[in-house]
This record gives structure tokens, sequence and C-alpha cells, in this order.
């Protein structure tokens, strides 16, 4: 399975993609710019992507070519530039113009977020916090998953401790359990690997591979690291706001030679 761009790598818009696939996200026409008229940078320009659902990708590029942007604007924590051609379809649902509240709900049901600012709260305990989502959205923890999430990130013996008491690497881990514990449609990862040793990295990698083959989950994941993008089904590489280029099956090897060919410091 693959990513599909309608920017220069790909001759296969969306619009022409097999039937046979089914995509959990889509987004067309994306664009993002920050800043005033006058001083602003647009980062994304008319973007269209699709991701088959059950895939697990990596995003990589140079630092600046808008990996974070477009994570933050699939996954609706931010918002588009107004356009009344863009869409961003998630898991079946379209989500572009939708009022923050319905945003919010659909956020807490469908979609998985690992990001660098772990969001936990302060005053649970990191097992309150993993269970926080399931909490809000109403659904029930299958006990059996969240035992093994919690013991895959070795985190057993933290579960009565507040963030504060946790290291950095202990406070991805329980991010990465909050939101894979609801099995969620998607997963939006930004560098989930980015604090962690050898060991808690594997795990995490082999948990997000796991989410998408065995579960059907979405995985988005940007990534500097060649060997983390291995473990994906598919690279896909961006430069200044679009998607250049693709790797299937990826190595760790054919990252780097991709990434060489891409000629940008990472
Ligand atoms: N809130 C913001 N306001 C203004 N400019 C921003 C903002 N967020 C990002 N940018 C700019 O948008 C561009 C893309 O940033 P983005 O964080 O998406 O890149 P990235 O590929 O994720 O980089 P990195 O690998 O360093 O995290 C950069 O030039 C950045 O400076």
């Amino acid at each position: 399975m693959t990513a599909h761009s309608s920017s220069d790598f790909s001759s296969r818009p969306p619009s022409s993609i097999p039937q046979s696939v089914e995509y959990s996200v889509v987004a067309k026409n994306l664009s993002k710019t920050y800043g005033a008229s006058g001083n602003n940078v647009r980062v994304l320009n008319n973007l269209d992507v699709a991701f088959p659902q059950g895939q697990f990708t990596a995003i990589m590029g140079a630092s600046g070519s808008g990996k974070s942007t477009l994570l933050h604007v699939l996954s609706t924590l931010d918002t588009a530039d107004e356009d009344t051609k863009t869409s961003i379809m998630i898991d079946g649902n379209e989500l572009y113009g939708k009022k923050d509240a319905e945003l919010s709900r659909f956020r807490s049901e469908k979609i998985g977020f690992i990001f660098q600012a772990f969001n936990l709260i302060p005053t649970l305990t990191a097992e309150q916090n993993i269970e926080l989502p399931a909490g809000l959205s109403g659904q029930s923890v299958d006990t059996l998953w969240k035992n093994q999430l919690i013991r895959s990130l070795g985190l057993s013996e933290r579960l009565a401790h507040k963030p504060a008491e946790l290291s950095g690497g202990q406070q991805q881990r329980v991010a990465i359990c909050r939101a894979l514990l609801t099995r969620p449609a998607v997963v939006f990862a930004d560098e989930p690997t980015g604090n962690l040793d050898t060991h808690s990295s594997r795990e995490v990698l082999e948990l997000l591979r796991e989410a998408s083959q065995k579960y059907g989950q979405t995985i988005l994941m940007v990534t500097h690291d060649p060997q983390a993008a291995s473990y994906a089904d598919c690279v896909v590489l961006m430069k200044d706001g679009a998607l250049v280029n693709q790797v299937d099956n990826p190595t760790r090897e054919s990252v780097l030679d991709a990434l060489t060919e891409l000629g940008e410091e990472q």
C-alpha cells in the first residue's frame, strides 16, 4: 500500500487512486499560511494527499519542510487556510470547516495523538492520564490491551506516579499508551521516539506497527530517524511543503538513499 499525492513525484492524484484501496486520511487543496498578511509564510500550498486505511506511513524531510504543519492541519489541531475547495476527510468524515466542539468530539473518538508536548494532566496519575480519553469519549477500556501496552512500554511500576515524578521518556511512553488505548482509527505521531532510548524506541515502533497490521489503524509518523522509518510500510518525503518522493517497504538503507537524493540536511 502506498501514500498518494498530486505533487510532482506521483502521477496518481487522489481522484485516480485505485477504487479497491480505502483511504482513511484524504485531504484536497490543503494550504497553510503562518503570519499576518505582508509578513506571511505559506508552508503548505494546495496539497492533495491520501493515506490508505491501515497503513503505517513515516513522513520525513528537512527541518522546516512542513512535516509538523501537515500533521497539525490534517489532525485538525490547527486550521488550514480558508478555501472553498479544501477538504479534510478522516475515516469518511469531512472535518474541514467544522466547529471546534464537533472537532473535539471527533478527535476524542477517532484520533490518537503522540505529539512532543505530551499534554499530560499534572494532577492525574500516569494510569489516570492513560484512561482519560477513553473516559471522555465514554469508551470501555479493553483491560488485556491496556495491560499489554503498559507492559510493552515498561510503565508497570510507574502507574501511580504523577507526570512531574516521571522522566521525559516515561512521560512520552504514558502519552503513547494513552494514544493507543482506545484503538483510534488514525494515530498522528510527531517524533514519537525522539526522547527514548533504543530499547523503548523499538517497543514503541513495534506497537505502532502492530496497531496498523493487527488492528487496521492508520498511522502517520513524523521522524528524522531512518531506522524508525524502516518500521513503516511506506516513507513519504517532504520538501518545501510538498510530498516529493516515497519509498515503499523501506529499509534503513533505502531511506538513507532517498534522503541523499533529496539532497538536504535532515
Ligand atoms: N506557528 C508558526 N508561526 C510561524 N511560522 C511557523 C509556525 N510553525 C511553523 N512555522 C514555520 O513553518 C515552516 C514549517 O515548519 P514545520 O514545523 O512544519 O517543519 P518541520 O518539517 O516539522 O520541521 P522540524 O523537522 O524542524 O520539526 C518553518 O519555516 C517554520 O518556521
